[in-house]
């Protein structure tokens, strides 16, 4: 049987919740990687170091017992955050990068930045102290067409921003379009990307083709085939500004087939898995290791994995749903297969 062996991968881009559902969901990303990037966007958002520390400190505790996995934390920017909490943030050790999500652009990001002029010094100590800025990356004005907002982001927002901070180093989160292919590539080298494994597998054909697929909901939201196909050739190009972030974004079943779902696909039991795929089907397995256990660590000035995990050619079922608290959460795939295993993952039982 054909296997692949990987340095450890990381996610740099992952969001675990909190409290009783911290637990169900951890253990995914824990069996797959050895650090993840933790969104904030929690209710009340992640926005002081002392909140990160806590929060980390129950990540830690629902880890699998034995499990190594590290939780990189992130602080929420508002137009509020002063520099001194940049600072004690950066003196912390365990933060990492601070998320800039624009008010109203996606989930919990009502407490976001309503005008990245406002965050002029927040983000100059962000530089100063050699944090990233991770960013959400669309308009949010009502009245602009969904599939465009991404694109126009970049001109907008982005390029001024980077213009106005020339040594600010920025991940711009979940690309979905050639047009932010386009713009991370011609950018400074202190402009890096994250691409989720949905945004390289499906387009937006899979979220209506034979009806409204709530489960391939997801922010930035998916946008035509050509932009699919230029993810691809990015991902597997071996450009070492382009990297792994899933993007995994639980929510409980009912909140996602709702009248009015939740945008957020859940991917962290079948992440890695799901990018040997997509890399697969590329021809391009040989390109994985770099994307999903080199470049992101490069970039972030951390040092890449010493262990490594071992992926097989075996197609594997999918649960048609999982624990959750309470109550239970779909991953993508459900009730499907995916064509790659770990080759020591034992996943949990069905739930329904
Ligand atoms: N991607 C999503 O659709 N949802 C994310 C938020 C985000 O990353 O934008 C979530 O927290 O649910
Ligand atoms: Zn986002
Ligand atoms: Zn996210």
């Amino acid at each position: 049987m054909e296997t692949l062996t990987l340095t450890r991968p990381d996610d740099w881009h992952l969001h675990l919740r909190d409290g009783v559902v911290l637990k169900d969901v951890v253990h995914w990303s824990a069996a797959r990687f050895g650090r993840a990037i933790i969104m904030p966007n929690l209710v009340p958002p992640v926005t002081t170091t002392e909140m990160a520390g806590a929060y980390r400190e129950r990540i830690l505790a629902a880890r699998p017992e034995g499990s190594a996995f590290e939780p990189l934390m992130t602080l929420y920017l508002t137009d509020n955050t002063p520099a001194e909490e940049i600072e004690r943030a950066a003196a912390s050790g365990f933060i990492h990068a601070v998320k800039l999500y624009p008010a109203g652009a996606t989930t919990n990001s009502d407490s976001g930045v309503t005008d990245i002029r406002r965050c002029d010094n927040a983000l100059a100590a962000i530089a100063e102290h050699d944090l990233t800025l991770c960013i959400h990356g669309e308009v949010t004005r009502p009245e602009t067409d969904i599939f465009d907002r991404e694109a126009i982001f970049l001109e907008e927002r982005l390029a001024p921003l980077l213009a106005r901070h020339t040594h600010l180093r920025v991940v711009l989160e979940h690309l979905t379009t050639a047009a932010a292919v386009d713009f991370v590539r011609q950018g400074p080298e202190r402009l890096g990307a994250t691409i989720t494994p949905q945004h390289l597998l499906m387009n937006r054909n899979d979220l209506l083709a034979g009806g409204v697929r709530p489960h391939h909901y997801c922010l930035p939201i998916l946008k035509r085939e050509r932009d699919r196909e230029a993810l691809i050739d990015i991902a597997t190009s071996g450009h070492p500004r382009f990297f792994l972030g899933t993007d995994s974004a639980p929510h409980a079943r009912h909140a996602k087939e709702n009248a009015c779902g939740c945008a957020g696909i859940f991917s962290a039991p079948l992440a890695i898995e799901l990018y040997a795929e997509a890399f697969d089907q590329a021809g391009a397995l040989g390109r994985l290791e770099g994307f999903a256990s080199h470049f992101g660590a490069d970039f972030y000035g951390l040092p890449r994995n010493g262990d490594r995990i071992t992926l097989q050619r075996q197609p594997r079922p999918i649960p048609k749903a999982l624990p959750y608290g309470d109550g239970h959460i779909v991953p993508l795939r459900a009730g499907e297969e995916i064509a790659w295993s770990l080759t020591d993952d034992t996943l949990a039982p069905e739930a329904s």
